[in-house]
């Protein structure tokens, strides 16, 4: 049973004015809000047991860790990973496809190839362009149609022996375009021997992960987007591709045995985990993992997509709107303009007047900006707890946005 007013109460951030009017908070693809139970797991953290974790031998470091590995086991099972050592924290996606990008640096070598799609946030593009710079491996792009749809048959084309590395989003964050990755990965593998990256960030809040069905060497999301704190993200790894590869940050907990002569490394996960972890964050990951499976990751899909559906559905009724992907398998994210009135911004903050939260601008996407030649859209993206009377209060406001911009 979805019951919405159920788990709005949840939320206790949504209870509030914004310009004296209700919040309605339509940028969860940025980040989206905390629920009371990952919030109160992060204060019983603080509070209750705070220590360093996995080499303390009190009482309070030992029951921290026991959180924290649980916290790993529970993300192990949300995204189907084989093992929990194959699970590794980060602070984020950004930080998952660097790390990626630096550890593969010595399997790079001139003239190899990445390859990576046009619909890519900036942070799936700048790792890749500088594993380039250090290496001389060559960057190629799979373009899109008008419809922000990618072009596969350039991947046909593109794909060789040269090709080291194929790293795409499975959801954009700037159009909401689902892509066809499980398409991807198996012309990768049929057609290369290249590392295949999935950037989840905008997936991960949305949709079943299982990075076994899906067969990809690395899949990264940050915990921020799917009802987690910020400053946490989940890199996961298969283990015979991590225990191949360099570490990436040097430090405490990643060695065996450290001396000036030789240093051994840490097994997984840590290997990967120098320095002190986020450990409230991380135990509030596992009890965001624990809130999105209680809704049910079916009722989420249904529930977005009624939304999405609604939103686009009254948005295109009005004259001079024009929806980017209006056409593509979509989730999670509406995003467009107001043709010929102003800018994106000046649209958020009519609607930020009116209590109405949206992203605006290019939202590091630029080169999907320069394919449509804008410098931005009004982006409205949406959670499990958006309603359809607050879609009625983003549509009266871009209403309100048209008259007030004529
Ligand atoms: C597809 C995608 N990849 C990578 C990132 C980087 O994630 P981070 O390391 O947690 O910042 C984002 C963040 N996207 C957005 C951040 O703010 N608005 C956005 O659309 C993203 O949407």
């Amino acid at each position: 049973m979805f019951d919405i007013q159920e788990i709005r109460s949840q939320f206790s951030i949504l209870n509030q004015q914004v310009n004296g009017k209700p919040l309605v908070y339509l940028d969860n693809a940025a980040t989206s809000q905390k629920p009371n139970s990952v919030l109160e797991v992060w204060n019983q953290y603080y509070t209750e047991f705070n220590a360093n974790v996995h080499r303390g031998i009190h009482t309070l470091s030992q029951l921290a860790t026991e959180e924290m590995e649980l916290s790993r086991r529970k993300i192990q099972k949300f995204i189907n990973a084989e093992h929990d050592f194959e699970v590794i924290f980060t602070k984020g996606t950004t930080e998952g496809i660097n790390l990626i990008a630096y550890i593969l640096t010595q399997k790079l070598k001139k003239d190899d190839e990445i390859i990576i799609s046009y619909l890519e946030h900036h942070s799936n593009i700048v790792p890749w362009q500088l594993l380039c710079e250090r290496t001389g491996a060559k960057l190629r792009v799979i373009p899109i149609d008008e419809n922000g749809v990618l072009q596969l048959d350039y991947l046909d084309e593109f794909l060789s022996e040269k090709t080291k590395v194929v790293s795409v989003n499975q959801v954009s964050n700037a159009l909401g375009i689902v892509n066809p990755i499980e398409e991807i990965i198996a012309k990768t593998r049929a057609n290369s021997d290249a590392y295949i990256v999935i950037d989840g960030a905008q997936s991960a809040p949305h949709f079943k992960i299982d990075v076994q069905a899906l067969d990809c060497d690395f899949f990264v999301f940050s915990g921020h987007k799917m009802y987690a704190p910020m400053g946490t993200g989940i890199l996961y790894g298969k283990q015979a591709v991590l225990e191949d590869l360099p570490p990436f940050h040097g430090g405490g907990e990643m060695i065996a045995v450290c001396s000036f002569d030789r240093t051994t490394y840490a097994g997984l996960p840590f290997k990967y985990e120098a320095g002190t972890p986020n450990v409230g964050g991380n135990i509030a990951l596992g009890a965001a993992v624990d809130f999105i499976n209680k809704v049910g990751h079916e009722n989420i899909q249904n529930h977005e997509n009624a939304l999405l559906q609604y939103a686009q559905k009254h948005l295109l009724e009005i004259e001079g709107l024009k929806v980017y992907g209006e056409n593509a398998n979509r989730t999670g994210v509406v995003s467009f303009n107001l043709i010929g009135m102003g800018i994106s911004s000046d649209v958020g903050m009519i609607l930020d007047k009116m209590g109405v939260a949206v992203r605006t601008g290019h939202h590091c996407t630029q080169p999907i900006m320069d394919f449509f030649d804008i410098a931005g859209t009004v982006r409205a993206s949406f959670a499990v707890y958006n309603t359809f009377e607050e879609i009625d209060l983003l549509v009266e406001g871009v209403k309100k946005a048209q008259r007030m911009l004529s």
